[in-house]
Order: C-alpha cells, then structure tokens, then sequence
C-alpha cells in the first residue's frame, strides 16, 4: 500500500515514463518503503525530493553503427542514464542484451541510486547499455561493436562525471575494448574512466569476484543472524555469468553445496556440487551452452527449458535477470524447505514472489544490498586509480566483506528503528535513501 502522498507521485511517474514497466516496478517498490520516513522527517516532502529522485539528471540514447565480419551494417541503439549525482560521479555498468530499452535501464539506473548509497561510498547512480547481443559474434565484431558505442559515449563520462562499468553481457572483453577506445579518442590515460579493468592496465583486485563474492557474504551474514550457516546447505543459483560463477566459488568455499546452475537455454542439476573448473572452462573460455556440462560430466543432468527454481535448496541466489522469480516460483521454493534468499540479480523477485518469502518468514536480502559488492569494489578501484596504487586480492576481500557486513547490519539496524524487524527491503531501502536525500537538501535545489 502506497501512502496517500506517495501514490500521486507514482501516478505522475507511470503518466510520464509510459511503458516503462520495470521502471515503475522499481519506484514502487522504494515508494512502498518510504512512506514512514516523511512522517519523521516533513523536509524531504516539502522540497519535493522523492519527485526530484525519480527524475533523472539526464538520459543520452544514441545510434551504434557498426559492420559485422561479413561487411553487413548493423544499428543498434546505445543508452546512458545519469540518474543522481548527489553522492558522487553517476555510477553503474552497462548491459548489452537484445532486450535492452529505456525502461530497463531506468529501472536499474533508479535501483543503483540507492545500493550506491548502501555502500557508504561517494558514488551516484547510473546506468546504460544497448539491445547489442553479444552472443555468437566474434571478437572482432564485439570490438568494432564497442568502439563504436565509446565513439558517443566517451563525451558523458568520466572520472569525476560518469564512470561506467561492466553488467549482463559486458566483461572483461568488452571492457578492454571499451577502454581502449576512450583512451584512443581522447589521448588520455584516465583509468578511473571505468572500472573493471584488466589487472595489467589499471584493474583491481576482486572486482571480477566482488558481486558473487559480496551476496555470497551477505547472505553468510544473515544466516548468522538467525543462528546458521553456509555449512552443508543445499544452494541453487540461477544464471552461470559473472556474478553467479563467483557466487558458486564463495558458497563453496563458505561450506554450501551449489547443486544447480542455469543459463537461458536451461539449467543443470550435479547433486555432488557443480565443478567450478568445467563450469569455467565451458562459459568463460568457450563462450559455449550449459548442456556442454552434462555432456561432460555424466552424473550430471540437463534439463531444457525449465525453470531452475523448481530444484529444491535452503538458499537460492538469484544470479540472471530480473523477474526471473515468479510467484508461483516462490511458493514451490518455500515449500521445498528454502529458509534465505540473497539476490546477486538486480530485481530478480517479482512483487508476488517478494510478498511469498515475507509471509513465510525467510530470510529475504534484496538485490540492491546483496549485490552491493560489485559496485562497491568498483568505487575501491577508483580509489586505487585516483592514489596510482594497487592493494592485494586479501586486503581488498578483506575490505568487501566489511563493507557487506555493515551493509547487513545497517538494513537490520533501520528496519528495527521502523518497527519492521527483520525486513531487509525496508532496511535497503530507507537506509538508502536517507543519503541520498541528506544530500540533495544539502546541495540546494539541483
Ligand atoms: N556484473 C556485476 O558486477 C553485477 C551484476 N549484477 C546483476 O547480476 C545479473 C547477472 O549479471 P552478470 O553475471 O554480470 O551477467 P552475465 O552476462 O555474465 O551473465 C548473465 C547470466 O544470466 C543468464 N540469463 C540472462 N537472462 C536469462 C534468462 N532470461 N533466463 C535464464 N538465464 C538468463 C545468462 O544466460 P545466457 O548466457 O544464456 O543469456 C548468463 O548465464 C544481472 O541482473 C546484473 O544486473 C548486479 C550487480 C553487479
Ligand atoms: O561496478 C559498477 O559500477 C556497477 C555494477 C552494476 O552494474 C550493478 O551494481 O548493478
């Protein structure tokens, strides 16, 4: 339920972002956090900062010509969302996925306002992206790809404005090229341009790591909280991207046993725990489909076209896409005896699927605490950039699983101050959001 206040602004986004569906499902959901929040603090109503936060400073959309190896033209459209920069240079990654449109990367734009603010770091929010699909093009039509998205892109960012980093279908590779091509274009060697770097020209430690790793530690924390642990849980992940091979690693390392992994085509069960290597090997060398596990690792199965979620485990870790749990998924999950879910995804869960885990009491971490880790460790290697220094994979893990134990114990601590124990969304939320609106009554009206 939205307050009375609340609900006229919402109005007014659905009414100006039309079609936008992820957009709004993502304002909604912060809007129904909030509304305790005006009540303690009449400001933040009066100088209309909730209408001001679900307005974006700018969006730039662009057209991405480039040729493919045959010679053929192809157009995408590129996007970048600066949403908020009270807290620091907009920051977030950039996603290349055919389903790429104005709303979605609205919706994760808004979502990374707030989760930048979790992490207690000065960063703003943004996001961007194109309906590119990487899948099946070679190297060299990524690159060309990419140098054509940074030839308009490089004019918006930059270390102190913008600073873009990787998302679904952006690693490493695309990184480089992207990189490479600012660089080119503006003969400068600005390494805090973009985060994610490769370690030999400006990258950090654990970066690659960070999203799965942080959930992974997120969710050692609210096991914690309830008496528990990692050890010998049966975990499922969804996804078998960045985020969910790095959960997989730490879970493993933490004593669970993932036994189920997805990508869009299906997902394999290996109820001895997925081999890390073969996994490794198959999507990060190959670039190949999951099926190529189970034919290489004959207890394990494959099953096409079905839904992850119908495996049964004590923890799931959404790692693949938004809305990827319905409601449906969500009961069938608790009735297989789940007791925590931590979102590597960004809004994995839908509306339906949230309001099935809060009713059955499990332990529910939203994606924009859980999977703070990412962009938390790309401001660390900012910081690296900016002092021309590098720290150790330990000394940066290290400082990771602070920053998400205190991410953990912030939501906790703020959903008790509310009344609403226990509730991770509210904590994420108002937490998030106070900061971001602290400043902005700062800053004047910007
Ligand atoms: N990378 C990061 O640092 C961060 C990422 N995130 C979020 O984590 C999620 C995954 O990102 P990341 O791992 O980087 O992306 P990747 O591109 O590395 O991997 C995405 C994975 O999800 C799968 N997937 C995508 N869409 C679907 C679908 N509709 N059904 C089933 N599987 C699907 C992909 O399968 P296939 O290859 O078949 O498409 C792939 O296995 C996204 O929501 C992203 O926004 C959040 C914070 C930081
Ligand atoms: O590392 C970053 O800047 C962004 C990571 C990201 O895209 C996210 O948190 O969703």
């Amino acid at each position: 339920m939205l307050h009375e206040k609340l609900s006229a602004i919402y109005d007014n986004v659905l009414r100006r972002n039309p079609g936008e569906i992820e957009f709004h499902q993502a304002v909604r959901e912060v809007l129904e956090s909030i509304g305790p929040v005006l009540g303690k603090h009449p400001e933040y109503a009066e100088s209309k900062i909730i209408e001001r936060i679900c307005e974006p400073e700018r969006q730039i959309i662009f057209r991405v010509p480039w040729t493919d190896d045959k010679g053929e033209v192809h157009i995408n459209r590129g996007f970048r969302v600066e949403f908020n920069s009270a807290l620091g240079p907009y920051k977030g990654g950039l996603r290349f996925h055919p389903s790429v449109y104005l709303g979605i990367v609205k919706f994760l734009g808004f979502e990374q306002i707030f989760k930048n603010s979790l992490t207690g770091l000065p960063i703003g929010g943004g996001k961007g992206g194109s309906d590119f699909d990487p899948k099946g093009r070679s190297d060299g039509e990524v690159m060309r790809f990419c140098q054509s998205f940074m030839t308009e892109l490089y004019r918006h960012i930059g270390e102190y404005t913008d600073v873009p980093a990787g998302d679904t279908g952006v690693g490493g590779r695309e990184i480089g090229y992207l990189f490479g091509q600012y660089k080119r274009i503006t003969n400068r060697y600005e390494s805090g341009v973009i985060t994610g770097k490769g370690l030999v020209y400006g990258g950090a430690q654990v970066r690659t790591e960070a999203t799965g790793y942080g959930c992974s530690f997120f969710v050692q924390e609210m096991l914690k909280a309830r008496g528990t642990s990692f050890d010998g849980k049966r975990v499922v992940v969804s996804g078998s991207g960045n985020v969910a091979i790095y959960t997989i690693e730490k879970v493993e390392q933490l004593g669970g046993v993932v036994v189920a992994c997805s990508d869009s085509s299906g997902y394999v069960l290996d109820e001895k725990g997925i081999d890390l290597d073969l996994l490794k090997q198959i999507k990060q060398v190959e670039r190949a489909r999951l099926d190529v596990y189970a034919q290489r690792r004959p207890h394990a199965t494959f099953v096409p076209g079905r839904s992850v979620w119908e495996v049964p485990g004590e923890v799931a870790m959404p790692s693949a896409t938004q809305n990827e749990i319905t409601g449906h998924d969500a009961a069938t999950m608790v009735a297989n005896g789940l007791i925590a879910v931590g979102e590597g995804a960004n809004m994995p869960t839908t509306p339906e699927g949230i309001k099935v885990f809060q009713e059955a009491g499990i332990a529910y971490g939203p994606g924009k605490a859980a999977n703070a880790g990412g962009v938390a460790t790309s401001a660390l290697e900012m910081q690296q950039n900016a002092s021309r220094d590098s720290w150790t994979f330990e000394f940066s893990e290290q400082r990771l699983q602070e920053i998400m134990r205190d991410i953990h114990d912030r939501c906790l601590a703020t959903a008790d101050e509310y009344g609403m124990p226990g509730n991770y969304v509210a904590g994420a939320n108002i937490d998030g959001f106070r900061r971001v609106a602290d400043a902005m009554l700062a800053l004047g009206l910007i």
